[in-house]
């Protein structure tokens, strides 16, 4: 199993209770969509997955170990097999291009190699061939800060494809792409899970990338579950439901993006 969630709600320090009751599961090899309104809780479930954020009530399991029950170098190790796209890339602008990537592997190496990568590039094929997958390649040596957001991005995706763990997340990874590059860089992604049996789960807004390649969608409605199912079983009315707001005004028909 890659990951487990047991009944896990989570509220932020706030109080605000951005996801109840979540029992989901994944095993090895399999890709998830996340798809929902803004606001349904989809970052702070990927958040819960990658350990930045710890359940409030119930026990989430990842690679078969209970996170929160191990020591900190254990966790140190887990979280080194888990790899997640931040929705906007955490990168000091200044950075260069591959600097930025081999900082997928920060975590994997000894201090001393880690330290290393970031005066000097210890690898340069190794983040390259990332980088072509995503047709970056030619930016290798730019700062990041030269880059437009679309590019910054891949520069995100690039790194976890360097770091290859596990668990692999993206928070909206595509959201600053045009459709071309978009459909390029999901499929390197779900490319590079199947072929590590890694778990791939991404949050997306576009409903129509969701469906075109990923087998299994789970739709997220004010923080609980509202399906997860095959993406060949999700229909316009599961959407109309979805994306319905409280208020009970639904998008007009058709104006949800499939
Ligand atoms: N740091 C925070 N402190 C307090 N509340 C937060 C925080 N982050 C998110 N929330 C709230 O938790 C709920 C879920 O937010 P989350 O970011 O998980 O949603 P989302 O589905 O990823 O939204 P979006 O699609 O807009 O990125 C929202 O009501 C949000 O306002």
């Amino acid at each position: 199993m890659a990951f487990a969630f047991k009944q896990v709600s989570f509220s932020h320090s706030n109080g605000k209770e951005a996801l109840k009751n979540i029992n989901i599961s994944a095993s090895a090899g399999e890709s998830i969509a996340i798809i929902g309104s803004s606001g349904s809780g989809k970052t702070s479930l990927l958040n819960l997955i990658a350990t930045s954020l710890r359940p409030s009530i119930g026990s989430i399991s990842l690679l078969g170990i209970d996170p929160w029950a191990i020591s900190k170098g254990q966790l140190r190790r887990l979280r080194s097999q888990i790899g997640l796209v931040h929705q906007a890339a955490p990168i000091p602008p200044r950075q260069r291009v591959i600097t930025a990537v081999l900082a997928g592997r920060l975590g994997q190496w000894p201090l001393w190699k880690s330290l290393l990568s970031l005066i000097y590039p210890i690898d340069i094929a190794g983040p390259q061939l990332c980088l072509q997958k995503l047709d970056l390649a030619d930016r290798l040596f730019d700062r990041c800060d030269r880059l437009s957001g679309g590019q910054l991005q891949r520069v995100g995706v690039a790194r976890v494809l360097y770091q290859k763990p596990y668990l692999l997340l993206a928070d909206e990874p595509v959201s600053a792409m045009d459709p071309v590059l978009s459909d390029l860089t999901i499929q390197r992604l779900l490319e590079d899970a199947r072929s590590r049996d890694a778990c791939f789960v991404a949050s997306l807004h576009a409903v129509d990338i969701a469906l075109r390649w990923f087998p299994r969608i789970i739709g997220l409605k004010d923080g609980e579950v509202f399906f997860d199912l095959p993406a060949s079983e999700v229909n316009e009315s599961l959407l109309q439901q979805l994306y319905a707001s409280e208020r009970g005004v639904l998008p007009k028909q058709g104006s949800v993006n499939t």
